[in-house]
């Protein structure tokens, strides 16, 4: 089934059923029904089967889904089937969380490169990526084959940074930066806001 058919809340869950599967592969799990998938994440197992519908038939009617075998499909269907090759713009706070972060690598999202300005920076390690000036941004890219670039620096650079990075070759930007940053179409764009989360729980305390 074509993308632009699946609903955006499915594809937010991907990922959601890929960790859980993960986790019961860990523990040698086989086989789960679209029930008990349901309770570990939350949601109800008619919601599970339309959501992985829309990919395939995986599981089978009465046993539910070999764990092993959905993982590898939604491995796939998510582009975890690949390593990705990453940069990172702005090795501040930030961008020394993003960077450290080892959940990403062991999804295959290597932020292998990290680009600053701060020339007191640039050459000093994070982790065990050493910081390059943001001049050497378009080698950067075309030399290590970066689709994906973040964006972790001030939002009055943000745009700047993003047209280079685009120029360059990337196809993907996770954008942290409080900037609305314009791309061409073709360019995936994910602006990201971690305060949504914490203003959505005192909403909801509030109301209490
Ligand atoms: N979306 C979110 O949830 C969220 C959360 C935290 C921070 N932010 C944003 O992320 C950005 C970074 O935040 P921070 O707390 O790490 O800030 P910071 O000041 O600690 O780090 C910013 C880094 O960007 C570098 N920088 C500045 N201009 C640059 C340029 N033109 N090219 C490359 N590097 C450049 C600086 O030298 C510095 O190392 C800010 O825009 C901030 O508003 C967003």
């Amino acid at each position: 089934m074509k993308d632009a058919m699946t609903p955006a809340t499915t594809i937010e869950r991907l990922p959601i059923y890929y960790r859980c599967l993960q986790k019961l592969d860990r523990m040698d799990v086989d086989v789960i029904s679209s029930k008990d998938l349901g309770e570990r994440i939350g949601i109800p197992s008619t919601q599970v089967r339309k959501d992985l519908s829309y990919y395939g038939e995986f599981g089978r009617r009465g046993v539910g889904y070999e764990v092993p075998v959905l993982l590898k499909h939604l491995r796939k269907i998510l582009g975890l089937a690949q390593e990705w090759e990453i940069v990172l713009v702005g090795a501040g706070d930030l961008g020394h969380a993003l960077s450290k972060y080892g959940g990403f690598k062991k999804l295959g999202l290597n932020i292998n490169h990290v680009l600053d300005v701060d020339s007191d920076k640039v050459g000093s390690k994070l982790g065990d990526v050493e910081i390059q000036h943001i001049d050497e941004l378009v080698d950067v890219v075309k030399e290590n084959n970066v689709d994906i670039g973040i964006i972790a620096a001030p939002g009055d650079y943000a745009q700047e940074i993003a047209d280079e990075l685009v120029g360059a070759g990337v196809k993907a930007i996770w954008n942290f930066a409080p900037a609305r940053i314009k791309l061409p179409p073709e360019i995936e764009l994910r602006n990201e806001d971690l305060s949504i989360g914490l203003i959505s729980l005192a909403y909801h305390l509030s109301r209490k």
